[in-house]
């Protein structure tokens, strides 16, 4: 029997083998706290120690984490802070291959209400191999360009109705047919639309598909749907099994809300089917916008890769109406190799006008998805209108093409540039 104590959950001399999960938080120390005593505090409670003197068989230590390293580091608004970025090396043993519930039970866990730390924010994560591949990741990722639409290399482009949530489905499902003929390759649900006595879940998907078989005859490209299944667990597989069942290629879950043993459960059933997974993160804000406290953005991005979702929003590189962190380097991250696991596309999506287009594939590239909602239907002409401009923008800036020009020959596009230039909304 050996004792543990916080303080063996520290070792700076600690190099992570390549088996190791190894996390990155920033950590300010309480007052009666050094940075090494928060640090190892971190590790013990996010593995398998506590605050009193444990008597453990040797083996249980082969499970504990190490605080292996320890910076001076800053983040926005807390300048003045004693602050510091504290690795911490998880062992593979720790965690059940596949469960990231569980996984998040460590790196996510009590640790963020510890009275040791006045605040802690988990900022990212290097995925081993090991674990990385006991997870699906996506099945399509950026391929949906090519494998769902034909739309080679450029930003395919999406909508929501709006208003968000009222119309009828014969109401939708026009806006539907409106958009796609305007040039849009995507419909997609606003993220608290799911079976509403107002629009239902049964009526809305099969009346939006009979249009967008009608856009796809009278267009000749292909469309789809990002049909939002989000619900109770059992209600989901049901709705993911209509939508299969009704022809449609995608598939909407709000991630977040739902949790991540809900998504990797969709990831399954959309396996059996072949579906593609759009990933809404409604309430991700609710523990990644402040800086200083609670689990990142790029995190969230990451434990979506590995559960498995095709498409995720990740923010307008600040050009839209919500507060983002890191859409740049969020979306490198979801392009770069994970242990051979499947690419993601990232949705830029949030207060986008025709306007826009030009300033983010500027920032962004063209491997993004582009939705907007108030930037099609706000238009002054409506919703074919709106989308013939957005689609006209995009295809020009994706060819290299400025805006202005391609406003002269599709008039829509002058009108939503006359209309909203190149203005963020607020
Ligand atoms: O409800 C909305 O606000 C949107 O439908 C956008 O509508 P607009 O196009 O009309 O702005 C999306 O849910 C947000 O973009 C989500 O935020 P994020 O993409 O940052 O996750
Ligand atoms: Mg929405």
């Amino acid at each position: 029997m050996v004792g543990i104590t916080y303080e063996d959950f520290l070792d700076l001399d600690h190099d992570p083998d390549d088996t190791e999960l190894v996390c990155a938080f920033y950590v300010e120390p309480a007052a009666d706290q050094s940075p090494e005593s928060a640090a190892s505090r971190v590790a013990s409670e996010s593995s398998n120690g506590t605050w009193a003197e444990l008597q453990v068989e040797g083996s249980v230590t082969d499970l504990s984490a190490t605080a292996c390293g320890i910076e001076e580091a800053t983040v926005a608004g807390r300048a003045d802070r004693d602050g510091y970025r504290v690795t911490v090396a998880y062992p593979d043993a720790l965690f059940e291959p596949g469960n990231m519930p569980q996984v998040l039970s460590c790196i996510a866990g009590n640790i963020l209400g510890m009275k040791a730390v006045d605040r802690i924010r988990l900022q990212d994560c290097e995925w081993p191999e090991p674990l990385a591949t006991s997870f699906p990741g996506p099945q399509f990722g950026t391929g949906v360009r090519t494998e769902i639409f034909d739309a080679g290399d450029r930003p395919i482009t999406a909508t929501v109705p709006k208003p968000k949530v009222g119309l009828s489905t014969a109401q939708h499902a026009q806006i539907g047919y409106e958009a796609w003929t305007g040039g849009l390759d995507l419909l997609k649900d606003d993220e608290n639309l799911t079976d509403q006595d107002f629009n239902p879940f049964e009526d809305r998907l099969t009346e939006s598909l009979a249009m967008r078989d009608r856009a796809e005859d009278e267009t000749g490209e292909k469309k789809s749907y990002l049909l939002n299944v989000t619900g109770t667990g059992s209600d989901m597989l049901e709705r993911v099994d209509m939508a299969a069942e009704h022809g449609c290629e995608y598939v909407m879950v709000d991630v977040v809300t739902c949790g991540w043993a809900a998504v990797q459960q969709v990831r399954e059933r959309c396996e059996h089917h072949g579906l593609a997974i759009h990933a809404h993160r409604a309430m991700h804000a609710a523990f990644d916008r402040l800086p200083d406290h609670g689990v990142s953005m790029r995190v969230v991005a990451q434990i979506a890769r590995l559960c498995g979702v095709d498409q995720i929003h990740t923010g307008t590189a600040d050009l839209g109406k919500l507060a983002n962190e890191d859409t740049v380097g969020i979306n490198e991250w979801l392009y770069a190799d994970l242990h051979g696991l499947a690419d993601v596309l990232p949705m830029a999506s949030g207060g986008l006008h025709p306007g826009l287009v030009p300033e983010l594939v500027d920032r962004c590239g063209t491997t993004i998805g582009v939705q907007a909602g108030g930037g099609v239907h706000g238009h002054p002409d409506g919703t074919h209108a709106g989308a013939k401009a957005l689609r006209a923008a995009v295809d020009a800036v994706a060819a290299g093409r400025d805006i202005e020009t391609a406003a002269e020959e599709t008039p829509e596009l002058a009108t939503a540039l006359e209309t909203w230039g190149t203005e963020t909304p607020r």
